[in-house]
């Protein structure tokens, strides 16, 4: 039996959002996914970021077809893995590139910034430094069967895979003098809880390096082009303080100008090592930058930090600013509890965000035990008829008194009529769930002639423009320390994350084929309905 699967997607049970199909789309649930497209996109300067042609995503390119009745399959597909899983080097393309000792010193010594004319300092008997050969094993459970809860199988017999990925952290060689280098940190998209906190220590640690000259590109991509907007320069005096507010020092911006319009001002202004804190989008922007420098032969080091407050890129425990957002959103769902508790015939609705995937949704009602319905994108549901969300809540009132809502801003879009808008960088614009469910609710219960008082609260800003907490605080550390190790190494074209707890590089691509979502078969999804005692809405 011949079969094209996925090494390392677990398959789910969505409509229309096959994954093990050799004609994976870039589209499910009527959404698009620009950035699917970054692998198809070229260097010619049309290739414009706000006119992005939609072109099937086939994210099968890079995976084995299986033939598992050949005994060799496993090592076969382990070395695909390893294949795609590799992340590109200086080396690649400039092979006589030559590396130097770290001037990083895992053992501090000041001044740290001094000239390193006379050698440089790392040439001690310390051996603090990741091996390049280093891994780090992604899928640590061993299911013994198919049908055990949440099992990711590869084949029918659910044979134990190894599938390693390279480990984070700083190399003992180096291929960029600090003195040559000109780094620039760019942050895209939306705001994110724990922007600042990972600038601040891609520029502490790049001054640890010795690297003097750190430029800020201001409102995302778009400062690459808007003469208006000059760069920032940087130091650690200038981020000292900057992750005790939300929000990003550079600003932040959706769309911008073309990669070879992007690629062309780091040429003229110098810079070769670029920075990039962003989500799905920024990512294949990234990815597509640090091509179009390999066609062009520069020695640039691209690396990105996953910044999603949605928590939607692949392979990764969590993306930084997630957690924040999920303590946040238990203010509003508290909020709504306390509303609809203290009202006759209550219903508290909370919308949070989560174009694709409803991570913060699921998170959120689990940690606030208050939730008594939870709606994702991922889980169809009814509004109306006999298993409906509707009926549900009437069934509620009746026997509690009231009734907490939570959804996610991408769940239900089917009932809203669409309006093919879209933003500056291509994303869908929904209409709103929460305003939508609010109605329904207050028409039905008319219909049958039962009061109801229904509260809705759109936390969304609110959320995203907080500051992160302790433990994301902890990850933008570690994730912006990495990032610089990173570029450093030589290594481009990569992202940091951190899988089972370990930190790691992986090659963009690989994170971004399509938005990481909640799997309903997971057992994290079964403990939220658990929680909330929600029935199937179908
Ligand atoms: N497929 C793509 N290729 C290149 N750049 C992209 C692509 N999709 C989005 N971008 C750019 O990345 C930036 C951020 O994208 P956006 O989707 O708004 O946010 P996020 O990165 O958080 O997903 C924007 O400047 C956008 O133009
Ligand atoms: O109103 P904006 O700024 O376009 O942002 C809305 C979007 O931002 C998000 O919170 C995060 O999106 P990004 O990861 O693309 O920044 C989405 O959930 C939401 O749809
Ligand atoms: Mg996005």
């Amino acid at each position: 039996m011949g079969t094209l699967l996925h090494a390392i997607t677990p398959k789910l049970a969505l409509p229309g959002h096959d994954f093990s199909s050799s004609s994976s789309s870039s589209s499910y649930y009527g959404l698009t996914f620009p950035y699917l497209n970054s692998r198809f996109q070229g260097s010619s300067s049309s290739t414009r970021l706000a006119k992005k042609i939609r072109v099937s995503a086939d994210s099968t390119k890079h995976s084995p077809a299986v033939d598992f009745s050949d005994p060799g399959w496993k090592s076969k597909f382990e070395k695909d893995f390893e294949a795609r899983f590799n992340i590109p080097h200086i080396t690649d393309v400039f092979d006589d590139a030559v590396s130097i000792p770290s001037t990083f010193c895992l053992r501090m010594r000041t001044p740290v910034s001094e000239e390193f004319a006379g050698g440089y300092p790392s040439d001690e008997e310390w051996h603090g430094y990741i091996n390049k050969n280093d891994r780090v094993l992604l899928k640590v459970i061993r299911y013994s069967s198919p049908t055990s809860a949440g099992a990711e199988c590869i084949d029918p017999d659910c044979t134990w895979v190894e599938q390693w990925v390279h480990r984070a952290g700083p190399r003992e060689k180096i291929y960029f003098r600090p003195e040559e280098v000109k780094a620039a940190i760019v942050t895209c998209g939306g705001l994110c809880p724990g922007l600042n906190d990972v600038i601040r220590q891609i520029v502490i640690t790049l001054e640890i390096y010795g690297v003097k000259k750190i430029v800020g590109i201001p409102f995302g991509y778009r400062g690459f082009s808007a003469k208006e907007l000059n760069e920032m320069p940087l130091s650690r005096k200038v981020v000292q303080n900057i992750h005790l507010s939300g929000g990003s020092l550079l600003g932040v911006s959706r769309g911008g100008p073309s990669i070879s319009e992007i690629v062309d001002s780091m040429e003229e202004r110098g810079i070769n090592m670029l920075f990039v804190l962003g989500g799905n989008g920024t990512h294949a922007g990234a990815n597509a930058i640090h091509n179009e420098c390999r066609m062009r032969r520069m020695k640039v080091a691209v690396v990105g930090v996953p910044k999603t407050i949605d928590n939607d890129i692949l392979l990764m425990d969590k993306t930084f600013g997630f957690d924040t957002a999920v303590e946040e959103a238990q203010r509003a769902i508290n909020s709504a509890y306390i509303e609809a508790h203290s009202a006759y015939h209550g219903v508290g609705i909370v919308k949070l965000m989560g174009r694709s995937s409803g991570f913060i949704a699921m998170h959120a009602s689990l940690a606030s035990g208050q939730i008594d319905i939870c709606l994702i994108p991922e889980v169809p549901f009814n509004l109306h008829g006999p298993h409906g969300v509707l009926r549900h809540l009437k069934y509620l009132i009746e026997t509690k008194g009231s009734a907490v809502v939570c959804v996610a801003e991408g769940a239900g879009q089917n009932f809203l009529e669409k309006t093919n808008a879209r933003d500056a960088s291509g994303n869908v614009v929904f209409g709103d769930i929460g305003v939508h469910i609010q109605q329904e609710i207050k028409k039905s219960f008319k219909a049958i002639s039962v009061p109801v008082d229904v509260k809705y609260i759109d936390p969304t800003y609110m959320i995203r423009a907080c500051r992160a907490n302790a433990s994301d605080g902890i990850l933008c550390t570690v994730l912006g320390q990495n990032a610089v190790h990173g570029a450093f190494a030589g290594y481009s074209g990569i992202t940091v994350g951190i899988c089972n707890t370990h930190y790691v590089y992986l090659p963009i691509p690989e994170v971004i084929s399509y938005p990481r979502l909640v799997d309903p078969n997971s057992r994290m999804w079964h403990r939220c309905l658990t929680s909330t005692g929600q029935p199937d809405f179908i």
